[in-house]
């Protein structure tokens, strides 16, 4: 379906939600590059905010243009930055460890929940410094949350009767006082007490971690570990050579592109090729598209360590480029250094089963038999 959209055109109007699609590489880089042009503050789902309520009050960065973008960018990009983040890598690198190898005394079991899921949410939780109650929320929130930015369909539908209940916890979860004093929610809390941000909006920038941190590093995690039980050889290459797990981690969010799809909205009549998107459009950004579009990359439907993987847009591309894209390379280095030390070879031991999400590309089960090393 991606080459059909990708040769029809540089954009395609999609008559049923009236929305323009891109498709291409460049296109597509070139949206997410122009917030001038394309904005995010009217919502980066379908639902355009000027003329629909919000479901939740909008995300001070996601759905945020410059100049009220700007400080809440600049408190998350130093909260989550290298000093932070170096912090973290011995114990994720223990944990992962220790979660090896107590699922490597198991001959077969399901990766999704006992690794994909079981090692971010042993480690993201407590590295935001949320309680230790109740995170059996944050799947389902985000769940919901990414079903949101698309149309109201009955995927949707299912999400909406628990949106009061996970939608207080995730709040309570972001004031001052639920926070352990050495997490990322409190380094927020902290820039707040410095003037960087308003204390009224310190809980929402925490609301942003507890919403895109969890469920995208579970299914890029997933998707990763997919790529390498199909592709034994490229898993070779890793035993071989631990230091590719990072760029296998970029390799595997280009080739899957967990998150598949989300919006801009037109702020002018915007030209592109040669057609004309009206203002106040939505455009749509297909970014797995994109990641495997020939005229940008060699070979692109191929899982390719040897690949050097930078410019993909899986993380998205200019200021709104994801947040927390190194804590996810952090996440996924720890593990797959776990594993590929640990581990012989990683086999399939029966059919995978995708969840259905209308953001996300997503696993509900992957079977395997990890052979150890
Ligand atoms: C494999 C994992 C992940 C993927 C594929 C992913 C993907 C993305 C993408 C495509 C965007 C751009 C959205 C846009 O342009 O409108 C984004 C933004 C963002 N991501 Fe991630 N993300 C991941 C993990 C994380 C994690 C772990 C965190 C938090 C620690 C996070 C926090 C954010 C935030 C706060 C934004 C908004 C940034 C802004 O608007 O300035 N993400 N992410
Ligand atoms: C791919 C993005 C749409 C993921 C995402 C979700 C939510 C937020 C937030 O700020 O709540 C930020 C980023």
């Amino acid at each position: 379906m991606h080459e059909l959209l990708r040769e029809a055109g540089p954009v395609v109007h999609l008559s049923r939600y009236d929305v323009f699609a891109l498709a291409r590489y460049e296109e597509v880089r070139e949206a997410l590059v122009d917030w001038q042009q394309f904005e995010s503050g009217a919502g980066v789902g379908l639902s355009n905010f000027r003329k629909e309520e919000p479901w939740r009050p909008p995300s001070l960065l996601l759905e945020a243009d410059p100049p009220l973008h700007d400080a809440p960018r600049r408190v998350l990009t130093k909260v989550l930055g290298p000093r932070a983040l170096h912090r973290l890598r011995e114990g994720w690198a223990a944990d992962a460890e220790e979660l090896v190898d107590a699922v490597l005394e198991q001959a077969e079991f399901d990766a999704v929940p006992v690794l994909t899921e079981a090692f971010p949410l042993r480690v993201f939780p407590d590295a935001v410094g949320i309680g230790k109650e109740g995170r059996e929320h944050l799947l389902p929130y985000g769940n919901h949350a990414f079903n949101a930015f698309g149309p109201h369909n009955d995927l949707v539908a299912a999400g909406a009767p628990r949106v009061p209940e996970l939608g207080a916890w995730v709040g309570a979860q972001c004031a001052r006082e639920a926070l352990t004093d050495d997490g990322f929610g409190a380094a927020i809390w902290a820039m707040a007490d410095r003037g960087e941000i308003t204390e009224a909006q310190a809980p929402l920038i925490v609301r942003s971690l507890l919403t895109a941190g969890v469920d995208t590093t579970v299914h890029g995690l997933s998707a990763v570990l997919y790529a390498f039980a199909t592709h034994p050889g490229e898993w070779q290459r890793l035993r071989e050579q631990p230091g590719l797990a990072r760029v296998a981690f970029d390799e595997a969010v280009r080739w899957e592109s967990p998150v598949q799809t989300f919006f801009r909205t037109a702020t002018t009549d915007v030209r592109i090729g040669n057609a004309v998107i009206p203002d106040g459009h939505k455009i749509l950004m297909f970014l797995a598209a994109a990641n495997r579009d020939p005229r940008r990359w060699a070979d692109p439907d191929r899982f390719d360590l040897t690949r050097d993987p930078s410019g993909h847009v899986g993380f998205g591309f200019g200021i709104h480029q994801c947040a927390g894209q190194h804590v996810a390379r952090l996440e996924a280095e720890a593990l797959l250094t776990a594993l590929a030390r640990r581990v012989e070879r990683i086999e399939l031991t029966g059919p995978t089963k995708r969840h259905h999400n209308n953001t996300l590309r997503a696993w509900e089960s992957i079977p395997v038999r990890l052979v150890p090393a």
